[in-house]
């Protein structure tokens, strides 16, 4: 591996200081809005757990995932929503609009989930613990590897930025972060290329930075901001890299220095029809997002280092809470 594959930066966290780290992650972000990120810390083998899980969990009959509902409300996210509950939206609010939207479902599962203990933000949404044992305390376990590796990264580009390394992590003490469990069921392949369903539509993260952990079936893109704009390039898994992108708190606090990318899911059709129908589907597919999240009340102003006489500010304060209520409403 060299600094890039597939087009795509990689950054090592392994043998570099944190000034190198975080002046390499910016210039990725910078450029592609997005990084492959290798020795990062988090053993393989608890990836495979997770994604073990992950199986188990979407495994379970209909009735018993239901019995972990993700309540109607869209900022409320926690807990499991079935295929075409979620549909994914960029900047679309109004009630017409988002029903137009809807048309075209997500074919995808989810289970969310956040901290657990009792000052958390929201509480969790957990199946019932005789439906599978074992199943939180793995979540759990996961979301603290993550939540301390986002950590990480958040130090690197604050010292990238020309911020105190502290920066970022004060205003994510609460660890207000949400890990997500996906599984994209095959659908007919012909629905996609019709343009009548998807796995995930063309989005942003609303966090502040994004890990990404997928299988080997590929489908995740992300835009290509190189040529006239408009396209999309594949980001497939890496053996040992997790992908990062960064979210929209990040290119708000930024003044658009490091812009989220837009990125959406089409899943790869399988090489031959169903046998008995014929029907090509498209191929079962995992992935676990990891969003860092900041502290509800930070209000998101522009990085003392990210504006000046030459560079106004381009957005008003806001409040992650009030932001992300805003994107979060959209979904459901
Ligand atoms: O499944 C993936 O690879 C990406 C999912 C995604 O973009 C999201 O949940 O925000
Ligand atoms: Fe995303």
């Amino acid at each position: 591996m060299g600094d890039s594959v597939h087009d795509l930066p990689i950054v090592d966290l392994g043998a570099s200081s944190l000034e190198e780290q975080g002046a390499q992650l910016c210039k990725a972000f910078r450029q592609v809005g997005l990084a492959y990120v290798k020795n990062h810390g988090i053993p393989e083998e608890e990836i495979e757990e997770a994604f073990s899980w992950s199986r188990k969990f979407f495994d379970l009959p209909q009735s018993e995932k239901d019995k972990a509902p993700h309540p109607p409300e869209g900022w409320y996210h926690r807990g499991y929503s079935r295929v075409g509950l979620e549909k994914v939206s960029q900047n679309v609010f109004d009630a017409d609009s988002l029903a137009q939207h809807r048309k075209v479902p997500d074919q995808k599962e989810s289970f969310d989930l956040g901290s657990d203990g009792p000052a958390a933000a929201m509480r969790n949404i957990w199946p019932p613990a005789a439906t599978l044992p074992g199943f939180r305390d793995a979540c759990m376990r996961f979301f603290d590897a993550c939540g301390a590796l986002g950590e990480r990264l958040l130090a690197a580009v604050a010292v990238g930025l020309g911020l105190p390394p502290e920066f970022f992590a004060e205003r994510h003490a609460r660890r207000d972060h949400q890990l997500r469990l996906l599984h994209y069921p095959p659908f007919a392949a012909s629905l996609q290329a019709r343009g009548l369903a998807e796995g995930v539509g063309a989005h942003s993260d609303f966090g502040t930075v994004t890990l990404l952990f997928q299988d080997d079936v590929g489908g995740l893109e992300v835009e290509d901001r190189s040529g006239g704009g408009g396209g999309f390039k594949a980001v497939p898994r890496v053996e040992g890299a997790v992908v990062v992108n960064v979210g929209d708190m990040l290119m708000r606090w930024t003044n658009d220095e490091l812009r989220s990318p837009i990125h959406r899911v089409r899943t790869p059709a399988e090489e031959a029809g169903e046998e008995g129908t014929g029907v090509r589907m498209t191929r079962r597919r995992y992935s676990m997002p990891f969003f860092v999240g900041a502290d509800p009340g930070t209000v998101v102003d522009c990085a003392p280092t990210c504006h000046g006489p030459e560079r106004p500010k381009r957005y008003d304060p806001v409040t992650v809470e009030e932001y992300c209520a805003m994107r979060m409403n959209a979904l459901y």
